[in-house]
């Protein structure tokens, strides 16, 4: 092992992308992008840590993945960088994109036989088209195309981000506060993914598991005598409502729980803990939505749900339709795709007292398939 740290950068937002689903989170297999790049690297076993950097959004989900080091990004790509070079701690660190996702083993250890030879090791793909720049053709044998990759001597990185531009590479960085850079050939495979199109330009990407991974949750909640009863998204006539720190909306709360199982991204309470004022009185379709924006981020789509209200009162019959339809626009999926039953508890139990209301839910995820797009 050598006395190396491995960064990968994957706290970016995709912006450039275009689709819901951040390109980090796009599935190889059964493997988010961005651990099949760390898992990549780590079975080289040259380095001594690997850090991945990630968006606040992410960081708590990517840990459910892997034991690498997850470090929170920043802003920019600089900002990423920063906050996890102050975690390393050996003489030597590389960087590199995640989003530069067909690295290899070979081109590692290609760039890694430079160490020590300058500052930076910057690998770069030379020109092959004319190049215009505002309306004169220049030399394009003078003109870079600067990829990662890069090996940088850490206290040469650490010393050059110090300075108060925002820099888009390490190299530019060092070579900015006076250090060395050796540029060395690079590769077609470490092609960036910025844009959708450029997927077809990388062939070691395998499909997406075609799996469909399925969720359950359940909720209760007791009657209150006063405030305004909410159930699947709707407005119920009712002259009380649910004890709850939230509208408690009983149904979505089992909906959600369903959606986080089947996504394996734990439960409600951990996202929106009971006891955070944020949510008092919240309209639980906002938490919903903020669930449904997470779901198409990390990479899901949503086959369909199916809930189960156990209740002796209110009845619900009436109502089923508005919820079908509420729901199913947040979702962003056809009304048919989402089922309401209701069942009482044949006068047993509280459900059957009248005391509240129980739901189950169901809900049915496959991985977004980035090949049909
Ligand atoms: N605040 C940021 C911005 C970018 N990156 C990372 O830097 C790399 C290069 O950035 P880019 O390809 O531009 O990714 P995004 O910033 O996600 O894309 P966009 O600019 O389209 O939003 C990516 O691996 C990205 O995750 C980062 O760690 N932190
Ligand atoms: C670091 C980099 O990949 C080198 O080409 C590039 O500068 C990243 O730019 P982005 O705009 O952050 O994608």
């Amino acid at each position: 092992m050598l006395n190396l740290t491995l960064i990968l950068l994957a706290a970016g937002s995709s912006t450039r992308f275009e689709l819901d689903v951040k390109k980090q989170w796009l599935r190889v297999g059964q493997k988010p992008l961005w651990q099949f790049v760390a898992d990549k690297c780590e079975d080289t076993k040259h380095f001594e840590k690997i850090i991945v950097t990630s968006s606040r959004e992410d960081i708590e989900f990517m840990k459910n993945y892997s034991d690498f080091t997850f470090i929170e990004g920043g802003s920019t790509r600089g900002e990423s960088l920063q906050n996890s070079l102050s975690e390393v701690t050996t003489e030597y660190v590389l960087v590199s994109d995640i989003a530069r996702s067909c690295i290899n083993k070979e081109f590692l250890e290609r760039i890694i036989s430079h160490i020590g030879n300058s500052d930076c090791i910057v690998p770069y793909l030379p020109i092959n088209d004319t190049i215009v720049y505002e309306d004169n053709t220049i030399d394009r044998d003078k003109v870079k195309i600067i990829q990662t990759p890069q090996l940088s001597l850490t206290s040469a990185l650490k010393n050059a981000l110090e300075l108060p531009q925002e820099f888009t590479d390490e190299s530019s960085a060092i070579v900015a506060n006076g250090g060395s850079r050796e540029f060395i050939l690079g590769e077609l495979n470490a092609h960036k993914i910025t844009h959708l199109q450029d997927l077809k330009k990388l062939t070691c990407l395998s499909p997406p598991s075609d799996d469909t991974l399925s969720g359950t949750g359940f909720d209760v909640h007791a009657f209150d005598n006063k405030g305004n009863m909410y159930l699947g998204g709707v407005k119920i006539e009712s002259d009380y409502g649910f004890k709850a720190h939230s509208d408690g909306d009983v149904a979505i709360h089992a909906l959600i729980d369903a959606l986080l199982g089947a996504a394996g991204m734990g439960d409600i309470g951990m996202m929106f803990p009971d006891n955070d004022d944020v949510y008092k009185g919240i309209d639980s379709k906002e938490l919903l939505k903020i669930v449904i924006t997470k779901i198409y981020n990390f990479g899901f789509i949503i086959i369909n749900v199916d809930l189960t209200i156990a209740a002796e009162k209110p009845k619900i019959g009436n109502y089923k339709l508005a919820m079908r339809k509420t729901l199913s626009s947040i979702l962003n999926i056809e009304p048919s795709r989402v089922n309401i039953k209701a069942t009482t508890t044949e006068k047993l139990g509280f459900i059957g007292r009248g005391e509240g209301v129980g739901v189950i839910a169901n809900a049915n995820l496959k991985y977004f398939d980035w090949t049909k797009v």
